[in-house]
């Protein structure tokens, strides 16, 4: 509960004052509320039924009445209004900070984190902030205050017939409680139902060239029709439950207060004529029940409503809690050292390198492997050797020992990252491409020039089939680049990673999912950029680097082989030769 106001605080930010007029407008208009029949009664005990007919003072009291019910319902829009642009604006502030949030984590949270959960944080859970505002502030809090005022102008009345509808209060608190204990399962229901709607949607888009080659459409309709069937069965019964026993049950409530009220009151008559002071007592108490059940049903019903805003934002701040990529060396420019980079001093330098992603269970071991200026080098092994572990430690996508890893002599933490990532191009083995257009999946929101774009498709030998596309650069690719064939989105990725003009690039698997041409084509580009770019790539098709420099071979996170291709063809049963024997056979 505390983290979560804490949270509702800084996201209301430099509007934070807003919060307080709105508390204090709100108590003024539960006032006024309260006011109005007093004023009622006043009118009636002193002027009607004396008939003492002052006209002025009358049409004075009238009006007051009048006036102050317009002032209360006009307060209460306008902080509704308020709290509802200061609910959003907060929602709109907290939802930037979280994605931000998200944006610096280091790869290691997303070991561990589930997307549709994190999408969930992100939307969902911080539109509930809003839920904190509108429940909290504007319902419980007005409702609070107008109970209050009613009670205790009730019992400035009459505090006997206060002590009647105090008496018959918990009969709301019980039926609201029971209503929520019937229609709980069909509420948790539909809300599951409702998900289970989502997943099934996202489900089939997402798979739908499968789903059309195996012509299951009639099938997902009928699934989905089913869900969507008892989804609505769920939300009737929960109405149902409302109508028949919520409503109801409340209204007869309000009768059998009024009954009682009046029963008091005609209890204390003294039999023939009524007191004549009494008549404006049970006009204000009748004014006053309807005052009484409407906010505690608000403050019951709001209560179940309130915890899941309270849990949501709990869960958002747990988030904001989560450590941030640790900072690197802000003063430290990579750049400079870049330039005065002494000859000889290798591009990377790895220096007894061990890993592990969990405690103790060592991925790479003892690590050493120096890579020339410009030179290219290939790193290849069985699946689970620790290749990809090894890029991502070069990537600094998690933290390798300090010291053991150098870029031009600089230890990697001490180069600051914007330099770092500036100086380093990736080539992923999933090209990963945006619903945008080509240039835009070039440029990564960098705001590259044109020109610099175009070199780079040009490198990478994309630009031929960029240009052939209806509006060249500016076509838009569809959703993950749909529109291209993979070899294509391959090709983009190289691009993009060269429009960087990195210094070192480093390729994951890129031609795992591509054909022979188009892994030529890659090799070509390879080709053009040795000497200029020091390049590191990772291959489980041994084609794309034979011609390497040299190739190291990992074996249970060791260098079991290093080499040339010729070289290591040479090692009879090595590991290399084995590896590439079994991949010409299999070709
Ligand atoms: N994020 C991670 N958390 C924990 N262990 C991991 C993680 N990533 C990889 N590993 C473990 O580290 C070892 C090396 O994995 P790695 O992905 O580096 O191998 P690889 O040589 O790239 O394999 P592949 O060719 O299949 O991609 C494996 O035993 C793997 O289970």
């Amino acid at each position: 509960m505390r983290r979560a106001f804490g949270l509702l605080k800084t996201a209301a930010g430099p509007e934070g004052h807003h919060l307080w007029w709105a508390v204090l407008w709100l108590a003024i208009a539960a006032g006024l509320e309260v006011i109005g029949p007093l004023l009622g009664k006043r009118l009636i005990d002193e002027y009607l039924l004396p008939r003492v007919m002052d006209w002025t003072a009358m049409g004075l009291l009238l009006g007051a009445v009048v006036a102050t019910g317009c002032a209360s319902t006009w307060l209460r829009y306008l902080q509704l209004v308020r709290l509802s642009g200061l609910a959003m604006r907060s929602v709109q502030r907290l939802r930037e900070r979280v994605y931000g949030h998200v944006l610096r984590l280091p790869m290691a949270f997303f070991d561990r984190a589930i997307t549709g959960q994190l999408v969930s944080r992100v939307t969902n859970d911080t539109e509930a902030v809003k839920g904190l505002y509108i429940q909290v502030l504007f319902v419980i809090l007005d409702s609070t205050i107008v109970l209050a005022g009613t009670i205790l102008a009730m019992a400035w009345l009459d505090w006997r017939l206060m002590s009647l509808v105090v008496g018959l209060m918990p009969c709301v608190l019980l039926i609201v409680w029971l209503y929520q204990r019937l229609s709980a399962p069909a509420v948790a229901k539909a809300r599951q139902l409702r998900s289970d709607i989502n997943a099934q949607v996202a489900e089939s888009i997402g798979g739908m060239s499968v789903l059309q080659a195996n012509n299951a459409q009639a099938r997902f309709a009928e699934r989905f029709s089913r869900t969507n069937e008892d989804q609505y069965t769920q939300r009737v019964a929960e109405i149902r439950a409302n109508a028949w026993l919520l409503r109801p049950a409340l209204d007869m409530l309000n009768v059998v207060l009024l009954a009682s009220v009046i029963w008091l009151f005609g209890q204390r008559a003294d039999g023939t004529v009524l007191g004549v002071a009494e008549v404006g007592v049970l006009y204000a108490f009748i004014s006053y029940i309807a005052r009484v059940i409407e906010p505690l049903i608000q403050i019951t019903m709001q209560f179940s409503q309130l915890q899941q805003s309270v849990v949501a934002t709990a869960r958002v701040a747990t988030l904001l809690d989560e450590a941030g990529s640790p900072e690197h060396g802000k003063g430290a420019s990579g750049e400079a050292a870049n330039e005065a980079v002494a000859p000889g001093t290798p591009a990377i330098d790895i220096r007894h390198l061990d890993f592990a992603y969990v405690n103790n269970q060592r991925v790479l071991h003892d690590l050493s492997l120096q890579i020339p200026q410009g030179a290219f080098y290939g790193i290849v092994g069985h699946t689970g050797s620790g290749k990809s572990t090894l890029l991502s430690l070069l990537l600094r996508y998690y933290p390798a020992p300090r010291g053991s890893i150098l870029m031009n002599g600089q230890p990697l933490d001490d180069i600051g990252l914007d330099a770092f990532r500036a100086r380093v191009g990736l080539v992923p083995q999933d090209p990963f491409l945006l619903a945008a257009s080509a240039r835009e999946n070039i440029d990564m929101g960098r705001n590259l020039p044109a020109e610099r774009i175009e070199r780079a498709a040009r490198a990478a030998h994309a630009h031929e089939f960029i240009t052939a596309l209806e509006d060249g650069y500016d076509t838009l690719l569809g959703e993950g680049g749909s529109r291209l064939s993979s070899g294509q989105k391959q090709l983009i990725a190289i691009a993009r990673a060269l429009a960087g003009e990195p210094r070192v690039l480093l390729l994951d698997e890129a031609t795992s999912r591509i054909d022979s041409a188009t892994e030529q084509i890659v090799q070509q580009a390879l080709d053009e950029l040795r000497g200029q770019v020091t390049i590191i790539a990772i291959a489980h098709r041994l084609s794309t680097i034979r011609d390497a420099d040299r190739i190291v071979v990992l074996n249970h996170g060791r260098i079991e082989e290093s080499g040339s291709h010729d070289a290591l063809m040479r090692i009879e049963g090595g590991l290399y030769q084995r590896l590439y024997l079994l991949q010409q056979l299999a070709a």
